[in-house]
Protein backbone atom coordinates (compact mmCIF):
# COMPACT_ATOMS: atom_id res chain seq x y z
CA UNK A 1 0.00 0.00 0.00
CA UNK A 2 1.60 3.59 -1.30
CA UNK A 3 0.59 5.66 1.64
CA UNK A 4 -0.97 9.17 1.11
CA UNK A 5 0.99 12.34 2.76
CA UNK A 6 -2.26 13.58 4.17
CA UNK A 7 -5.50 11.29 5.07
CA UNK A 8 -8.96 13.07 6.45
CA UNK A 9 -10.69 10.68 8.39
CA UNK A 10 -14.72 11.38 8.67
CA UNK A 11 -17.20 10.57 10.78
CA UNK A 12 -20.55 11.48 12.25
CA UNK A 13 -24.19 10.75 12.67
CA UNK A 14 -26.44 9.16 9.53
CA UNK A 15 -27.47 11.94 7.19
CA UNK A 16 -25.32 14.61 8.89
CA UNK A 17 -23.55 15.01 4.96
CA UNK A 18 -20.33 12.83 5.54
CA UNK A 19 -20.64 12.23 2.05
CA UNK A 20 -21.77 15.18 0.52
CA UNK A 21 -18.55 16.87 2.10
CA UNK A 22 -16.26 14.49 0.84
CA UNK A 23 -17.38 14.97 -2.68
CA UNK A 24 -17.17 18.84 -2.55
CA UNK A 25 -13.49 18.34 -0.91
CA UNK A 26 -12.39 16.02 -3.48
CA UNK A 27 -14.57 18.19 -6.76
CA UNK A 28 -12.36 21.56 -5.30
CA UNK A 29 -8.83 19.36 -5.19
CA UNK A 30 -9.50 17.30 -7.82
CA UNK A 31 -9.06 13.90 -8.46
CA UNK A 32 -5.40 14.04 -9.67
CA UNK A 33 -4.90 14.68 -5.76
CA UNK A 34 -6.86 12.71 -3.77
CA UNK A 35 -9.57 10.26 -3.63
CA UNK A 36 -12.10 8.71 -1.20
CA UNK A 37 -11.75 5.98 0.58
CA UNK A 38 -15.28 4.26 1.70
CA UNK A 39 -14.31 1.79 4.62
CA UNK A 40 -17.61 0.15 3.74
CA UNK A 41 -16.86 -0.10 0.12
CA UNK A 42 -14.72 -3.54 0.64
CA UNK A 43 -17.66 -4.23 3.11
CA UNK A 44 -20.56 -3.69 0.77
CA UNK A 45 -19.07 -5.58 -2.15
CA UNK A 46 -18.25 -9.04 0.13
CA UNK A 47 -21.52 -8.38 1.79
CA UNK A 48 -23.36 -8.30 -1.97
CA UNK A 49 -21.07 -11.14 -3.33
CA UNK A 50 -21.91 -13.32 -0.27
CA UNK A 51 -25.69 -12.52 -0.56
CA UNK A 52 -26.29 -12.38 -4.07
CA UNK A 53 -27.01 -8.69 -4.61
CA UNK A 54 -26.41 -5.64 -6.53
CA UNK A 55 -23.23 -3.33 -5.69
CA UNK A 56 -24.02 -0.49 -7.54
CA UNK A 57 -27.33 -0.39 -5.73
CA UNK A 58 -25.82 -0.41 -2.46
CA UNK A 59 -23.05 1.79 -2.91
CA UNK A 60 -25.92 4.47 -3.37
CA UNK A 61 -27.51 6.65 -1.25
CA UNK A 62 -31.22 5.16 -1.38
CA UNK A 63 -33.69 2.48 -0.32
CA UNK A 64 -31.73 -0.10 -1.40
CA UNK A 65 -28.97 0.33 0.96
CA UNK A 66 -30.87 1.48 4.34
CA UNK A 67 -33.44 -1.99 3.24
CA UNK A 68 -29.93 -3.98 4.03
CA UNK A 69 -28.18 -1.77 6.35
CA UNK A 70 -29.21 -3.84 9.37
CA UNK A 71 -28.46 -7.35 7.90
CA UNK A 72 -25.16 -5.60 6.70
CA UNK A 73 -24.04 -4.04 10.37
CA UNK A 74 -24.65 -7.75 12.19
CA UNK A 75 -22.95 -9.65 8.89
CA UNK A 76 -19.82 -7.36 9.35
CA UNK A 77 -19.98 -7.25 13.45
CA UNK A 78 -19.02 -11.23 13.07
CA UNK A 79 -16.09 -10.19 10.83
CA UNK A 80 -14.68 -7.55 13.04
CA UNK A 81 -15.09 -9.34 15.70
CA UNK A 82 -12.38 -11.87 14.13
CA UNK A 83 -10.48 -8.91 12.67
CA UNK A 84 -10.94 -5.44 13.94
CA UNK A 85 -8.96 -4.21 11.37
CA UNK A 86 -10.07 -5.85 8.74
CA UNK A 87 -12.35 -3.43 6.51
CA UNK A 88 -9.69 -0.65 7.56
CA UNK A 89 -7.22 -2.71 5.62
CA UNK A 90 -9.00 -4.06 2.82
CA UNK A 91 -10.08 -0.39 1.71
CA UNK A 92 -6.64 1.08 2.49
CA UNK A 93 -5.18 -2.11 0.26
CA UNK A 94 -7.29 -1.07 -3.15
CA UNK A 95 -7.12 2.92 -2.27
CA UNK A 96 -5.22 5.19 -5.43
CA UNK A 97 -2.30 6.31 -4.37
CA UNK A 98 -2.84 9.93 -4.28
CA UNK A 99 -1.47 12.87 -2.19
CA UNK A 100 -4.35 12.76 0.15
CA UNK A 101 -7.18 10.14 1.44
CA UNK A 102 -10.52 11.32 2.41
CA UNK A 103 -11.81 8.53 4.57
CA UNK A 104 -15.73 8.96 3.92
CA UNK A 105 -17.00 6.71 6.84
CA UNK A 106 -15.31 6.21 9.83
CA UNK A 107 -17.58 4.71 12.40
CA UNK A 108 -15.74 2.98 15.48
CA UNK A 109 -12.96 3.75 18.01
CA UNK A 110 -11.12 0.20 16.26
CA UNK A 111 -11.46 2.32 12.80
CA UNK A 112 -9.78 5.02 14.21
CA UNK A 113 -6.98 3.25 16.56
CA UNK A 114 -6.26 1.11 13.01
CA UNK A 115 -5.38 3.94 11.26
CA UNK A 116 -3.44 5.16 14.39
CA UNK A 117 -1.26 1.84 14.41
CA UNK A 118 -0.90 1.99 10.73
CA UNK A 119 -0.69 5.48 8.74
CA UNK A 120 0.73 8.99 9.69
CA UNK A 121 -0.50 12.40 9.24
CA UNK A 122 -3.99 11.82 10.10
CA UNK A 123 -6.71 13.92 10.84
CA UNK A 124 -10.15 13.48 12.79
CA UNK A 125 -13.44 15.46 11.09
CA UNK A 126 -16.51 14.90 12.89
CA UNK A 127 -19.48 16.32 10.99
CA UNK A 128 -22.70 17.16 13.05
CA UNK A 129 -26.10 18.59 11.38
CA UNK A 130 -29.23 18.95 14.22
CA UNK A 131 -32.35 16.36 13.91
CA UNK A 132 -34.81 18.19 11.88
CA UNK A 133 -32.04 18.98 9.54
CA UNK A 134 -31.09 15.12 9.29
CA UNK A 135 -34.50 14.28 9.15
CA UNK A 136 -35.38 16.74 6.25
CA UNK A 137 -32.84 14.86 4.70
CA UNK A 138 -34.34 11.21 4.95
CA UNK A 139 -32.96 10.03 8.40
CA UNK A 140 -35.97 7.98 10.29
CA UNK A 141 -34.91 6.22 13.16
CA UNK A 142 -34.06 2.69 12.26
CA UNK A 143 -33.87 0.47 16.13
CA UNK A 144 -30.61 -1.40 15.37
CA UNK A 145 -29.04 0.86 13.32
CA UNK A 146 -29.41 4.53 14.93
CA UNK A 147 -29.12 2.64 18.12
CA UNK A 148 -25.99 0.31 17.24
CA UNK A 149 -22.18 0.28 17.90
CA UNK A 150 -21.64 1.38 14.29
CA UNK A 151 -23.89 4.70 14.62
CA UNK A 152 -22.84 5.04 18.24
CA UNK A 153 -19.35 4.53 19.02
CA UNK A 154 -17.68 7.82 18.61
CA UNK A 155 -20.55 9.27 20.09
CA UNK A 156 -18.35 9.86 23.32
CA UNK A 157 -14.84 10.13 21.19
CA UNK A 158 -13.82 13.31 22.52
CA UNK A 159 -10.22 13.73 20.50
CA UNK A 160 -11.79 15.34 17.22
CA UNK A 161 -9.06 17.41 15.45
CA UNK A 162 -11.89 19.37 14.04
CA UNK A 163 -15.94 19.35 14.73
CA UNK A 164 -17.74 20.64 11.85
CA UNK A 165 -21.30 21.90 11.63
CA UNK A 166 -23.50 21.27 8.20
CA UNK A 167 -26.68 22.24 8.57
CA UNK A 168 -26.92 24.64 6.03
CA UNK A 169 -25.02 26.37 3.06
CA UNK A 170 -23.23 29.13 5.31
CA UNK A 171 -21.51 26.44 7.46
CA UNK A 172 -20.84 23.92 4.78
CA UNK A 173 -19.20 26.41 3.00
CA UNK A 174 -17.29 27.63 6.17
CA UNK A 175 -16.50 23.66 6.98
CA UNK A 176 -14.94 23.21 3.91
CA UNK A 177 -12.61 26.22 4.54
CA UNK A 178 -11.61 24.83 7.50
CA UNK A 179 -10.80 21.99 6.12
CA UNK A 180 -8.94 22.69 3.50
CA UNK A 181 -6.43 24.94 6.40
CA UNK A 182 -6.23 21.85 8.04
CA UNK A 183 -4.15 20.28 5.34
CA UNK A 184 -2.52 23.60 3.95
N1 LIG B 1 -24.93 21.20 3.30
C1 LIG B 1 -25.86 20.51 2.61
N2 LIG B 1 -26.69 21.18 1.78
C2 LIG B 1 -27.63 20.51 1.07
N3 LIG B 1 -27.81 19.17 1.09
C3 LIG B 1 -27.01 18.45 1.89
C4 LIG B 1 -25.98 19.07 2.68
N4 LIG B 1 -25.34 18.11 3.36
C5 LIG B 1 -25.92 16.94 3.00
N5 LIG B 1 -26.92 17.13 2.14
C6 LIG B 1 -27.80 16.11 1.52
O1 LIG B 1 -28.30 15.28 2.59
C7 LIG B 1 -28.36 13.90 2.18
C8 LIG B 1 -27.54 13.07 3.14
O2 LIG B 1 -26.18 13.46 3.02
P1 LIG B 1 -25.02 12.39 2.99
O3 LIG B 1 -25.38 11.18 2.17
O4 LIG B 1 -23.77 13.10 2.67
O5 LIG B 1 -25.03 11.95 4.54
P2 LIG B 1 -24.14 10.88 5.28
O6 LIG B 1 -23.73 11.51 6.58
O7 LIG B 1 -23.03 10.42 4.38
O8 LIG B 1 -25.22 9.76 5.55
P3 LIG B 1 -25.09 8.16 5.66
O9 LIG B 1 -24.29 7.89 6.91
O10 LIG B 1 -26.51 7.74 5.77
O11 LIG B 1 -24.42 7.67 4.41
C9 LIG B 1 -27.85 13.85 0.75
O12 LIG B 1 -28.94 13.84 -0.13
C10 LIG B 1 -27.05 15.16 0.59
O13 LIG B 1 -27.03 15.63 -0.72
Amino acid sequence: MEKPQHILLFSGKRKSGKDFICEKLKSIIGEDNCCIVRISGPLKQLFAENHNLQINELMSDGPYKEQHRLNMITWSDEIRKKDPGYFCRAACKSAAAKKLWIVSDIRRKTDIKWFKENCSNLKLIRITAALTIRKERGWIFTAGVDDAESECDLDDFGSWDIELANNNREEYENAIRAILKLIS
